[in-house]
């Protein structure tokens, strides 16, 4: 049996819904919930694209019964008051993008965030949408960069939801911005401030996480957005070839990865006698684990054991307001299109309650 709206009705007010991604997080820096969550995220084949059956024993068998106690540790050193840093950024950046597309859209909108692992899930982003009345739905997964492993992974779980569904929603995705102007410029924005608070360091680092060399080889183009993204803030800054560079990082398990690797970079860099780095990661809309804990705090570290200086970790574009600008304006790019609502609908938003009893007396109300 498929599912419906509750107390669906024939002359609902239509609405549009757009849900708001992001990867996941644990529900807790403890072994417990990150076993959960990690069991979750990479039972996930977009994620590791290897033999089932082989990776399910390895996983179970040996990973999991190992990194959940490891992982649980690095979260606890960034865990904050409201929880994992990944998820009340996406809580504030929601919030900021609902009250910018109520203000600039004439018919009703409901914003809600959804993670593709752990809480609050896609199914429940979805189910809340439809029961606020979302007959169109955008999807929009806040990664700047296409990966399959990212928003590939996250429209699986939006189209298992929806295929459980008996009235399932118009719907458009967005796939990627990683050139979008205004991205780029808030990316700029942001090297500028911190150029101006603390001077220039002799390099900038362009970290992004990393992926098997092989999904690369077999076609995903997220490498390849990645350079682009870096190239057009270098050249917005106006940056000489010397002055930057691009590294993957977040390597994970024996394979090769997209290189050259942030940590190796890093380490060299030291040793060569750099004093001062800079270091930004444009594919992380918010900072999370493998920005604080991993660049801010590991490569750091690298940096200065290894005979450098102080590595800068330039924050996130997180919830700053031209940030939040652009999303919505993409978000607003996105909907266009959409034929508009008819005359009878546009009055019933006016007034839905004489919409409802008109419903009823056609024997419409079920
Ligand atoms: C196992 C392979 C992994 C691939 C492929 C991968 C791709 C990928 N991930 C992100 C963004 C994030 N990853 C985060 C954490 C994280 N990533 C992996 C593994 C792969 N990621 C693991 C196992 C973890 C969990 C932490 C750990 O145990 O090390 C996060 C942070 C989440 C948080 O809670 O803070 C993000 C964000 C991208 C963009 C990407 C490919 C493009
Ligand atoms: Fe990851
Ligand atoms: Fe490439």
């Amino acid at each position: 049996m498929y599912s419906s709206k509750p107390n669906a009705h024939h002359d609902d007010v239509p609405r549009l819904g757009v849900l708001v991604t992001n990867l996941g997080t644990p529900d807790a820096p403890t072994a417990p919930a990150l076993r959960r969550y990690l069991a979750e995220f990479l039972g996930d084949p977009r994620v590791v694209e290897i033999n089932r059956p082989l990776w399910w024993l390895l996983l179970h068998g040996v990973i999991l019964r190992t990194r959940p106690k490891k992982s649980a540790a690095a979260y606890a050193e960034v865990w904050e008051e409201g929880g994992s840093p990944l998820l009340t950024i996406g809580k504030e950046q929601t919030e900021g993008i609902a009250t910018r597309l109520a203000e600039r859209l004439d018919g009703p909108v409901s914003v809600e965030l959804a993670m593709r692992y752990g809480n609050p899930s896609i199914r429940d982003g979805l189910r809340k949408l439809r029961e606020a009345g979302a007959e169109r739905i955008l999807v929009m997964p806040l990664y700047p960069q296409y990966s399959a492993t990212t928003v590939g992974s996250t429209y699986d779980a939006v189209f298992d939801e929806l295929k459980k569904w008996r009235v399932i929603p118009e719907l458009r995705l967005i796939g990627q911005y990683h050139d979008d102007p205004q991205y780029i410029e808030s990316l700029a924005n942001t090297i500028r401030e911190h150029w101006e608070a603390h001077g220039k360091a002799e390099k900038m680092l362009f970290s992004f996480h990393g992926m098997p060399r092989r999904y690369l080889l077999n076609g995903d183009f997220y490498h390849c957005q990645c350079q682009k993204t870096a190239r057009l803030v270098a050249e917005r800054l106006g940056m000489d070839d010397g002055e930057w560079q691009v590294t993957f990082q977040s390597l994970f398990g024996r394979e090769v990865w997209l290189q050259p690797y942030t940590d190796e970079t890093v380490k060299s860099l030291a040793e060569s006698g750099m004093k001062k780095l800079d270091v930004i990661c444009p594919g992380f809309s918010a900072d999370c684990l493998e920005t604080l804990e991993e660049i801010e705090g590991e490569n750091a570290e690298i940096f200065e054991e290894n005979g450098g200086g102080e590595l800068r970790y330039i924050r996130a574009l997180n919830a700053r307001p031209d940030h939040l600008d652009m999303l919505t304006n993409l978000a607003i790019d996105h909907l266009q299109g959409w034929p508009e609502a008819s005359p009878e609908v546009l009055r019933n938003r006016r007034d839905p309650k004489a919409t409802r009893e008109r419903a009823k007396a056609m024997g419409c109300d079920y």
